[in-house]
């Protein structure tokens, strides 16, 4: 089978996942040939997330997403469901940030192969946390990008050979495990999904927050209010370019230190051919 296209799509609130899969994309274009054409489909915001998407068996399609409590973000599932493979090949990524990806890789891999796709190999990479400016802290870096150059190798060398392909040995747990949870110092879980962000005075109404959003969830006209749910995917926080945007919710804040203090000596990225 030749590769014509290779796709990248990716959803990416604060820009690791785009960086890793879009270099991966490039690296692997470069090794298969000058016909073949990178296309990107970017389904960050949610204007994106209403089209229907379909691939052929000649697309290459490398798929990225970030962890989110050791799985694929819960709230990408819904649309996930409406992406058609038809038969196109493709490489599920997942990004964390430098705590683990337990069981995200495999859980994006079997929903793409649930779509018809078939998985030619799979990577999990470090970026730095979304809650976090030390956790992971300019991850991905020079090095993650050799290791993205070898990854792209790997599979180009793959899908050059003309053995059959056989099941990619994924890291993870089937059945998943349950979403990670932050605790309180009694063990506890606690949750933290209502949590949102304040707003400082600093404020300039720039509006940047409301056009980074991947839940168009802050209000145009009054930005400090939130209108919908918020995935504290960092995009808004991180975005900012006077830092106005922050957390001051006790339990969000003692989960942020815990990972920060926790989870501080640097992780590598692992993948599977
Ligand atoms: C709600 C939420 C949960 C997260 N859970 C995990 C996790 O379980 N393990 C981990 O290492 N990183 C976790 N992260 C961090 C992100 O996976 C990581 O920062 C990733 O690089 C963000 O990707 P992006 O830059 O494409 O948005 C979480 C981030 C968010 C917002």
């Amino acid at each position: 089978m030749t590769t014509s296209t290779i796709q990248v799509m990716y959803f990416s609130p604060t820009g690791t996942t785009r960086h890793v899969v879009c270099g991966l994309a490039t690296a692997l274009a470069d090794k298969m040939g000058g016909s073949t054409e990178v296309g990107q489909m970017d389904f960050t915001l949610p204007v994106a997330r209403k089209e229907a998407v379909s691939f052929g068996s000649q697309d290459l399609v490398v798929f990225g997403v970030p962890v989110y409590a050791g799985r694929v973000p819960n709230v990408l599932l819904t649309y996930l469901d409406t992406i058609k493979g038809r038969g196109a090949r493709a490489v599920p990524v997942v990004l964390f940030g430098n705590r683990h990806y337990d069981d995200a890789l495999v859980e994006l891999a079997d929903i793409l192969e649930a779509k018809g796709f078939s998985i030619v190999a799979g990577g999990a990479f470090v970026g730095e946390h979304s809650f976090s400016k030390t956790l992971g802290k300019g991850r991905p870096d020079g090095k993650d990008n050799d290791l993205v150059a070898d990854f792209a190798d790997k599979i180009a060398t793959k899908l050059s050979g003309t053995a059959p392909a056989s099941p990619v040995p994924l890291k993870g747990h089937r059945p998943y495990r349950p979403y990670y949870k932050p605790r309180n110092p009694d063990g506890v879980p606690v949750d933290i999904r209502k949590v949102v962000p304040k707003t400082s005075a600093d404020c300039t109404d720039c509006k940047l927050c409301v056009t980074v959003c991947p839940m168009g969830s802050i209000d145009t006209e009054d930005v400090s209010k939130v209108n919908g749910i918020c995935i504290k995917c960092g995009a808004c926080v991180k975005a900012c370019p006077v830092q106005a945007k922050y957390y001051d919710d006790e339990n969000y804040l003692r989960h942020k230190h815990e990972l920060e203090v926790g989870f501080a000596d640097r992780k590598e990225p692992e993948f599977f051919v």
